[in-house]
This record gives structure tokens, sequence and C-alpha cells, in this order.
């Protein structure tokens, strides 16, 4: 992957971790946020922090200057052929920057400004919770510009919204607002412009409040049992569950509930 760090120096994707929540600011606004290289792999390093480090229990993605991302870098994409990344060894089957063919294990909440298109749209696929402000703008634009949607929009949005909304915005590459993305499933809230990452932050303490281990065990098993017929999910999903009821927090809690104070979990 080629790295084309930026003229300001600016680095292309900020991290930053305020208490348990680890927060991942792509940051080239004055591309709309597009997708470089650079980006991706401090996004990628992101991702294993995140999985890695027992003290992140939520992340948050967002973008700066009140844009989320506008997917690749089309004008970077004018200066070599579109595939030269894949004829150089790039094997787009995994794309771990865009969460395609990697997820976290932590919860991963979306907080949405201005346009999410294309690549943008693909990685709010691998988000969780997704929050945008009333006049963010969503799409899956690639074919305007033939294009293919690599992020794994063509395998997952028929998966995550109706199957004739998904074939409708993966076709004609046209862009929603927010309130017809909260409407088809795409996004979960809906807050006034300004106010996503807010909002993020918000549902992330709750989030960050809960069992730990519990809230991993929860992700663990919605994503292994993702396609999966349910009748092949019970045994794992038992024994994930076990796991987390044998734990000190899983005694913390009802603890906490009798004494009427607010539960001390520690991940153990
Ligand atoms: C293959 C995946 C993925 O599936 C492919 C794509 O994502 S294709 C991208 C398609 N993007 C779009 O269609 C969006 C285009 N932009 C717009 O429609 C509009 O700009 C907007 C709606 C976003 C905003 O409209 P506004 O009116 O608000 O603003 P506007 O005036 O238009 O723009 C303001 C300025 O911003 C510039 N701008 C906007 N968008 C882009 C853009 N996408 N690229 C560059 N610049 C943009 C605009 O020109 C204005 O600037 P001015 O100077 O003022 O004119 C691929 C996804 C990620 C890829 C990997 C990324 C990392 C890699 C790096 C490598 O080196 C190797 C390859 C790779 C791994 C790469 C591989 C493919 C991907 C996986």
């Amino acid at each position: 992957m080629t790295s084309d760090a930026s003229p300001e120096s600016q680095p292309h994707c900020l991290v930053e971790q305020v208490g348990h929540k680890l927060v991942v600011t792509m940051n080239r606004p004055e591309a709309r946020n597009a997708l470089s290289g650079e980006m991706m792999a401090i996004m990628e390093e992101a991702w294993d922090r995140a999985n890695d480090d027992d003290t992140v229990r939520a992340v948050i993605l967002t973008g700066a200057g009140g844009f989320f991302c506008a997917g690749m870098d089309l004008k970077a994409a004018t200066k070599r052929s579109p595939d030269e990344s894949f004829k150089s060894g790039f094997d787009p089957s995994v794309i771990k920057g865009l969460l395609k063919g990697f997820r976290l294990t932590k919860p991963l909440i979306a907080a949405v400004e201005g346009p999410a298109v294309a690549g943008g749209t693909e990685i709010l696929q691998g988000t969780d919770i997704r929050i945008a402000g009333e006049s963010a703008r969503f799409g899956v634009a690639e074919a305007k510009w033939s294009l293919y949607p690599m992020g794994g929009s063509a395998v997952r949005l028929p998966r995550q919204i109706p199957y004739t909304v998904a074939l409708d915005l993966l076709l004609t590459g046209r862009l929603v607002k927010a309130p017809e993305a909260k409407e088809i499933g795409l996004i979960g809230h809906v807050v006034p412009d300004g106010e996503a990452l807010a909002k993020a932050h918000e549902i992330a303490d709750l989030i960050c409040a809960n069992g730990p281990l519990a809230v991993q065990a929860i992700l663990k098993t919605v994503r292994d049992s993702e396609g999966k017929h349910e009748e092949d999910c019970w045994a794992d999903d038992a024994k994930v569950g076990m796991a987390v009821f044998a734990s000190n927090d899983a005694k913390e809690g009802p603890r906490a509930f009798s004494e009427k104070r607010a539960p001390q979990f520690t991940g153990t």
C-alpha cells in the first residue's frame, strides 16, 4: 500500500483514547476525508489496538471538519491505473482498514456528519451503531465512475438493509440523506447537525459502563452466528454465555443491584 502523507503534514487519521473509548477520526477534510494509503494504515493500527487493549471498551469512528468520508481518492486514481495496486500485490479480499474481512471485538460506533459516500458508506457497514447529523448523505457511488464497491457493499449491503433498497443504491449510485438512511435501516439515530459525535460519546459511555466481558461476548456471538442456521449456533452461544456467567463481573452485577449502587466491573 502506498503512503501519500498530507502536504500539511497533518496525519490522515487521528487516534485518541478518552477513558475507555478509542476515538478514530479520518482527517483529510480538504478532500472530504477521502481514503488514502496513510489513512488506511493508521486505521489498521487503531483496529489492532482496539482489539488488543483491554482498557478499550468501545470505539468511535468519525471524520474531521464536518465530513465523514468520500471513499477512495478519485483524484489520486487519475494518476495511476485504478487496478495498479491490485497488480502490485494488494489483495482486496481482505481490506482491514475498511473492516472488510476483519471485525472489531469491541463495539464500533459511527458518528457521521456530511458525506459518507462510496468507501465512506462501505466502512459504515463494518460498524455496529450508527449516528448521523440530519443532513449527512450516504450512498455507494462506485458504479457512477465504473468502479466496483470493493469495500464489500455488493455482499454486505443486501444483508443489512432490504434487498430492493440495497440494489437501488448499489446500481444507481444515488445518495440518500440521514432521515431516509434511518428509514431503510442503514443508520440507527438521526440528530441535529453537529451533534453526531456527542451522541456517539453518550452511547459509548452507556456501553463502557456495562460489563466488558458481557458486551464482548454478545458481539462475538452476533458476529460468529452471522449467516448461520440458528440450530448451528446454540452450542457456541451457550459456551460463550457460560464463560460470562463464570466471571467475577457476573457476581459484581447482581451484588451491585442488590446493594443499590453502580457496579464496578473489572473485566475479570
Ligand atoms: C475500491 C474501494 C471503494 O469501493 C471505491 C471507492 O470508494 S470509489 C470513490 C467514489 N467516491 C465518490 O463517488 C465521492 C466523490 N465525491 C462526491 O461525490 C462529492 O465530493 C461529495 C458528495 C463527497 C461531497 O460533495 P460537496 O459538494 O460537499 O464537496 P465537493 O465540492 O464535491 O468536494 C470538496 C473537495 O473535496 C474533493 N473530493 C471530494 N471527494 C473526493 C474524492 N473521493 N477523492 C478526492 N477528492 C475528493 C473535491 O474534489 C473538492 O476538492 P476541490 O479541490 O475543492 O475541487 C476503495 C476504497 C478505498 C480504496 C483504497 C484506499 C487506499 C489505497 C491507497 C493506495 O495507495 C492503494 C489503493 C488503496 C488500498 C485503495 C484501494 C481501493 C479502495 C479499497
